[in-house]
């Protein structure tokens, strides 16, 4: 991160947001950082396991108090302001947080987790500021924070086969070309200082042979290099991407709650950056850096004031490059957010389309998608004026430099002779390749710099945690003997969510169909996913034959499982393919016969393409019911030892439903059922039901009773 304190005084640096509830973690690190607890989002959302949520006023000081900051709520008018302890948090819009860094005059230096740092004046605080405030001061070695995550590029690649014979050759078809680049200067000087006055054109011929000999070896060195520059880049590019990616599909399922589609896919785009930065770097480091420093040596052999002026002219490139760094990384960033923001809005109305046509709202939304895209090009446009407004002083100094130059060095010749007419040629050529391979290096320098951006990007994968499951030494293969216990267990979905459930206690017998009722948002879908491992219990456990689930192994668990989600997952490809969920070995007979118990086989067969008839996308192809009952079979398909059904026959007619129940019934395999419909329910053995974060056992027959009594006249 970037130190901005100017002559001591410390200022606040803006960390901006990169979900849109992460505004209360963005404040936090903002006062964080000023306090001198460096830390930064990846750390944050790894130590406090924020909820989905956000964060209100209250669960931010508590966070802040686990951060050693000790926090102060204050309800605050408009000139209350004007007497906290700054920088402040500002309660923002009845939904965002701000920093408060300092007042001057009637103007607030706002820093804004979404929007960037901005003066304001005293109106429009005014619209936004919603009377909550909120003072920090650090409480020494109070800090329960995990230390700051750092994140090494490097760990990205788990293995790069081919790289270093690759690497090799680069290394020296450049040491082949940085020859060329020492030795024609020399050619000029040759040609000026030898050949002109002596009019010897024998000498000139067989210097003009020799070099196109050179220039051509220049030439293929220069094409084979770039080939394996190529060569090397994509090999890089792949792994990092391919680890990456499977990184990315072995982390937590509460991870993707929490991030927008776009904001994922832009975090997967920084790795472009980090690849070609690596990539070039690497090699121009090696290369730019000896032919600096041999040039440089040739340099001074030729003229010592040449040389330190050029040197200085060098210098104060880095330094206006290095003050423009801030504004360039901050630019930047607010251009990859913006683009990800518009991105994500363009997914989900490509997403939503049918319900955009049938509510009419397609204005609306493609406003909301244009001020975002507005946004995006506004962000882009600052950047790219930053780099014009670098290129014209880039193009002035080295405009500068060279009048400078020539000038010295023509008063030389003339003042005290020593210096040839050819010796200037070859030094102008030796300076030129000088500044070329040192600016390059300067550049490399910043583009390193500026990677920390996208590095903490692909850090929100890189350095987040895989999924527990993950974790298992050995993977095991026992299968459920006797029976499934949800012991004590207490679940909230973050640290500042209330309890969904509150003290779960269930035994689930092998064999057993159990079936979960209660009201909407009871939270039988999340002991679905306890019990498929998705989840992790808060408090208490799940006991797999008396074993610990962990111990047991959750992939041990889940390998034995069939499961129907309410949210699907449908995936490209046929009605075959998406059964069999993609596997290797696609059994056709089992698909056919895991069809037909699922009640799908008729319909199937009645379809052009039969069981290749692609599903479409999400399955659009077929019918909510039809979509239900593939589910049902890719759960058969699996023979599983446990099936767990949620809301899997909601969307069937009481006649396919029956059917669909007899078949599982047939099963005999351990059944948890999570329904709503009465004949679903009926069917279990057992009955539970969802009240006040706990399940109750209901009696089957009372609970028939109720069920006709406040359902049919
Ligand atoms: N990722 C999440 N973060 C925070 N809260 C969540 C999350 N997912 C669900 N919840 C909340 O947890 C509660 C239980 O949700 P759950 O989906 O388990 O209920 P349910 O009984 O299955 O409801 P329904 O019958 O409507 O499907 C709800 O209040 C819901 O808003």
């Amino acid at each position: 991160m970037l130190d901005l304190s100017i002559f001591g005084q410390k200022r606040v640096q803006l960390v901006k947001q990169t979900q849109i509830t992460e505004c209360g973690l963005a404040v936090l690190a903002m006062i964080s950082n000023f306090y001198g607890t460096k830390t930064n989002l990846a750390t944050l959302r790894q130590s406090l396991n924020p909820s989905l949520r956000g964060l209100s006023i209250k669960s931010l000081l508590q966070q802040g108090e686990k951060m050693g900051l000790q926090g102060r709520a204050v309800e605050s008018t408009f000139d209350g302001l004007k007497q906290m302890i700054l920088p402040a948090v500002l309660h923002w819009d009845l939904k965002h947080f701000v920093v408060l860094e300092r007042i001057k005059k009637n103007n607030y230096l706002i820093h804004d987790p979404a929007l960037g740092s901005r003066w304001l004046s005293e109106e429009t605080i005014a619209k936004h500021f919603t009377g909550v405030a909120a003072e920090f001061q650090p409480i020494p070695r109070q800090s329960t924070l995990k230390p700051k995550l750092n994140f090494r590029p490097w760990s990205l690649i788990r293995s790069i086969n081919g790289i270093w014979i690759s690497a090799a050759q680069v290394i020296l078809l450049s040491l082949v070309l940085q020859a060329y680049v020492l030795a024609s200067p020399f050619y000029m000087q040759v040609a000026v200082d030898t050949v002109l006055p002596s009019l010897d054109f024998n000498l000139l011929s067989t210097l003009a042979i020799g070099f196109v000999i050179f220039t051509t070896i220049q030439s293929i060195a220069l094409f084979l290099r770039s080939m394996i520059m190529l060569r090397i880049g994509a090999i890089l590019g792949i792994s990092i991407s391919a680890d990456t990616g499977f990184k990315l599909l072995r982390l937590p399922i509460t991870w993707f709650e929490k991030r927008h589609t776009g904001d994922i896919l832009s975090r997967f785009q920084s790795i472009g950056p980090i690849n070609q930065t690596l990539t070039e770097g690497a090699v121009i480091i090696i290369i730019d850096g000896l032919l600096a420093l041999t040039t440089v040596i040739l340099m001074f052999y030729y003229s010592t004031i040449l040389a330190m002026l050029s040197i200085a002219f060098m210098s104060l490139y880095f330094l206006i490059k290095y003050s423009f760094l801030y504004f360039e990384r901050n630019a930047t960033e607010d251009s990859i957010v913006d683009a990800a923001i518009e991105q994500t809005e363009m997914i989900e109305n490509v997403e939503g389309i049918q319900t955009l046509r049938v509510f009419g709202s397609e204005a609306g939304q493609h406003a909301s998608w244009l001020h975002k895209l507005t946004n995006s090009f506004n962000s882009n446009i600052i950047l790219q004026r930053i780099k014009n407004i670098q290129e014209a002083i880039y193009s002035l100094l080295f405009g500068l430099e060279n009048i400078v130059i020539i000038y010295l060095a023509i008063e030389i010749i003339l003042d005290a002779g020593g210096f040839s007419l050819g010796m200037l040629f070859a030094y102008t050529a030796y300076k030129n390749s000088f500044i070329n391979s040192s600016g390059r290096l300067v550049d490399q320098f910043v583009a390193y710099r500026m990677l920390t951006l996208h590095f903490d990007r692909v850090a929100d994968i890189a350095l987040t945690s895989e999924d527990e499951c993950f974790s298992e030494d050995d993977y095991q293969s026992e299968n459920l003997k006797e029976s499934i216990v949800l012991k004590d267990l207490y679940f909230r979905y973050s640290d500042y969510d209330p309890f969904i459930l509150a003290g779960i206690n269930l035994r689930i017998r092998k064999g057993e169909h159990i079936a979960i009722t209660g009201p909407s948002g009871g939270g039988k879908t999340t002991i679905a996913k306890l019990l498929l491992g998705l989840l992790e219990p808060t408090q208490g456990g799940i006991l797999i034959d008396g074993i610990i689930l962990k111990q047991f192994g959750i992939r041990n668990l889940q390998r034995q499982s069939g499961a129907v989600l309410q949210d699907g997952g449908f995936f490209h490809g046929s009605i075959a393919q998406s059964i069999a969920l993609f596997d290797e070995t696609l059994d056709m007979e089992r698909v056919e016969s895991a069809a037909l118990k699922a009640g799908l086989q008729d319909e199937v067969m009645k379809m052009p393409m039969k069981y290749f008839t692609p599903i479409g996308k999400f399955g659009s192809a077929l019918s909510g019911g039809q979509r239900q009952r593939l589910l049902i079979a890719r759960a058969i398909y699996r023979s599983p030892n446990i099936l767990i059904m949620d809301e899997a026959t909601s969307h069937l007619d009481y006649e396919t439903e029956r059917k669909i129940i007899h078949a599982i019934k047939e099963l005999k395999v351990t059944r948890i059922t999570i329904a709503h419909r009465i004949d679903t329910i009926m069917a279990a053995d057992r009955v539970f039901q969802t009240q006040a974060g706990r399940l109750v056992e209901v009696n089957k027959h009372e609970y028939m009773q109720n069920y006709l009594k406040n359902y049919t006249t």
